[in-house]
């Protein structure tokens, strides 16, 4: 049996009158890929930004790796091993892609300056490889191309060494054949230890990455099976369609 890595109890989140999620428990064991899906609305974001600590929930609990972390500031989460990255992330214009990847090590790493950081340029390089950005690491990273810049954040965030990657909504805006690359990348930094919970809209690429899909529908669970059972699964089929859909022909 594996480990859980993080859970969440009960969470509950109003804005204003509008419940958003209404006591959504979940969990995910160490060296999972689990997809959060919904239609557009039903909180996966909300979700995610009460897991890394970016927004309060009114209620509930939420435990990484073994520590209650509810409540807890974003980089105190960051520091346990959970990490996530932005639907659209934003890149600062006075850094190249290198140095945005440079300032991306953790803080035991040390982040002090040239001496240390050179240590860390074999790993840099790696990363650079890896996602594809070799070519363009001297360009401003807000230069990047959107598919560029969710190449470059998921490969900073991996800078910390996570236990858990979440990802909200990697392939918004990508190519397809970047698609795929990022299935492949993202499979990789699986196989080297890094549990994955990605939201995700993309039917194709939760097949092909992940092991076990979580469904919320206006801030409920009403779905954990594997992505080839959705389809099979009344309450998703009406969540998403409100209707019943040929076998096989389910989209987000
Ligand atoms: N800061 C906020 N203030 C008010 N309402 C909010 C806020 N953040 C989210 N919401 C509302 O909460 C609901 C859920 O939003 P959320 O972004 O979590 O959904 P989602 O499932 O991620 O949607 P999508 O797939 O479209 O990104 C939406 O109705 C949204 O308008």
């Amino acid at each position: 049996m594996l480990e859980t890595i993080l859970s969440t109890e009960s969470i509950r989140k109003s804005f204003g009158a509008h419940c958003v999620l209404d006591g959504v428990s979940l969990s995910v064991r160490k060296g999972e890929i689990v997809g959060l899906l919904g239609p557009n609305g039903s909180g996966k974001s909300t979700l995610l930004n009460i897991l890394s600590g970016f927004t309060p929930s009114d209620g509930g609990a939420v435990n990484v790796d073994g520590h209650d972390v509810t409540g807890l500031p974003p980089h105190a989460i960051a520091r346990l091993g959970l990490v996530r990255t932005f639907q659209l992330p934003s890149m600062p214009h006075r850094m190249t892609v290198r140095e945005v990847l440079q300032a991306g090590c953790r803080r035991e790493a040390g982040l002090g300056g040239a001496l240390r950081r050179w240590r860390y340029d074999a790993e840099v390089a790696r990363l650079l490889d890896q996602f594809l950005l070799t070519r363009v690491q001297d360009q401003p990273a807000s230069a990047l191309s959107g598919g560029q810049k969710k190449l470059l954040s998921i490969a900073t965030v991996l800078r910390s060494r996570p236990k858990l990657l979440c990802l909200d909504e990697p392939t918004a805006g990508v190519h397809p054949n970047l698609r795929s690359r990022m299935v492949e990348l993202l499979k990789e930094v699986n196989a080297q230890g890094v549990t994955i919970l990605v939201v995700e809209h993309d039917m194709e690429f939760i097949r092909e990455l992940c092991g076990r899909c979580v469904v919320l529908d206006r801030g409920a669970l009403i779905a954990d099976c594997a992505p080839r059972e959705l389809v099979e699964n009344p309450r998703v089929v009406e969540a998403y369609l409100g209707k019943a859909v040929e076998k096989g022909k389910l989209t987000a």
